[in-house]
């Protein structure tokens, strides 16, 4: 599988290294130095693009490649709020899009595990529900898609939550499920969600351990869309049964 990376620094580098190991071939390797060089590329002889470079350059990125008709891995986090218009250019150009905004195979046994905690805790009274997050300083965005997925994750399944707060300990509405973000060198990514009550305390974590999960499962993915159309998602990779 011939390769195009789009953004070339912790996540990029990571995944060169995994994509060649298993046979593939990377074409280009783009980061903000060389990105003149995208208009030197040949796009029939890209089979895919892995997006993952900075909030603000996912948009332009993932335009550019369904434009040449090239399937796009995205991994970048930050720019949901062009989500619609971004989806909608995928589908107008019959293109394919997938979105994680966490590849780990753990993180996503999270997500479903998050979905169960948060219909069970409908019929509960008392307990009040937040997620916080923990990332290295380098991150630009806050909070983190995941904790963005995961915040929808409680919305999606308690009747008691409609909206999530990026808050520092300040109070929040009470429908709001209070997202808190950290930044400690050098964490990989921790997630944890609480339910507190006056009584206890229920609390769901997932903490990665290195990138490594991150990169396997966009390695994976990048192989697995080759054939596929359309906006994706891990649901669609994973097909989990609870
Ligand atoms: N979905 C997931 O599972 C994961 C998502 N992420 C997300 O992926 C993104 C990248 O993370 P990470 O690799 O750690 O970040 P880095 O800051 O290490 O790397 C970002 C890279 O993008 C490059 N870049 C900036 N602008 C452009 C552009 N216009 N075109 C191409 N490349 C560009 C930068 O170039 P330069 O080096 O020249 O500055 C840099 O090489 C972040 O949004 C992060 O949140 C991270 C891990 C997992
Ligand atoms: O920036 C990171 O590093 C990460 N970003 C993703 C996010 O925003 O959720 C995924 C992972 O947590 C690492």
């Amino acid at each position: 599988m011939k390769i195009l990376l789009l953004g070339y620094g912790k996540m990029g580098k990571l995944i060169s290294e995994l994509a060649e190991k298993r046979g593939h071939e990377i074409i280009a390797k783009i980061s903000i130095e060389n990105v003149e060089d995208l208009d030197n590329l040949d796009p029939e002889e890209i089979d895919v693009a892995i997006e993952f470079s900075q909030p603000e350059s996912a948009v332009s990125n993932i335009t550019w490649a369904i434009e040449r008709h090239i399937p796009v891995v995205a991994g970048t986090t930050g720019w949901l709020d062009e989500w619609k218009r971004v989806t909608e250019f995928v589908n107008q150009k019959s293109g394919t899009l997938f979105y994680a905004s966490n590849f780990s195979i753990g993180v996503n046994i999270f997500f479903k595990a998050n979905e169960y905690l948060a219909k069970l805790m409908n019929d509960t009274d008392g307990y009040s529900a937040s997620i916080k997050e923990i990332h290295h300083t380098a991150k630009l965005d806050a909070p983190s898609g995941t904790a963005i997925t995961t915040a929808e994750g409680i919305i999606n399944n308690h009747k008691g939550y409609d909206s999530w707060t990026l808050t520092q300990g300040e109070p929040v509405k009470r429908n709001s499920v209070p997202v808190e973000s950290e930044r400690v060198d050098p964490t990989p990514g921790t997630h944890i969600v609480k339910y507190d009550s006056p009584f206890d305390l229920i609390e769901l974590s997932h903490t990665a351990h290195s990138r490594e999960g991150f990169v396997k499962g966009a390695v994976l993915v990048a192989e697995w869309i080759l054939d596929k159309k359309g906006v994706l998602n891990m649901n669609d990779f994973l097909s989990f049964e609870i």
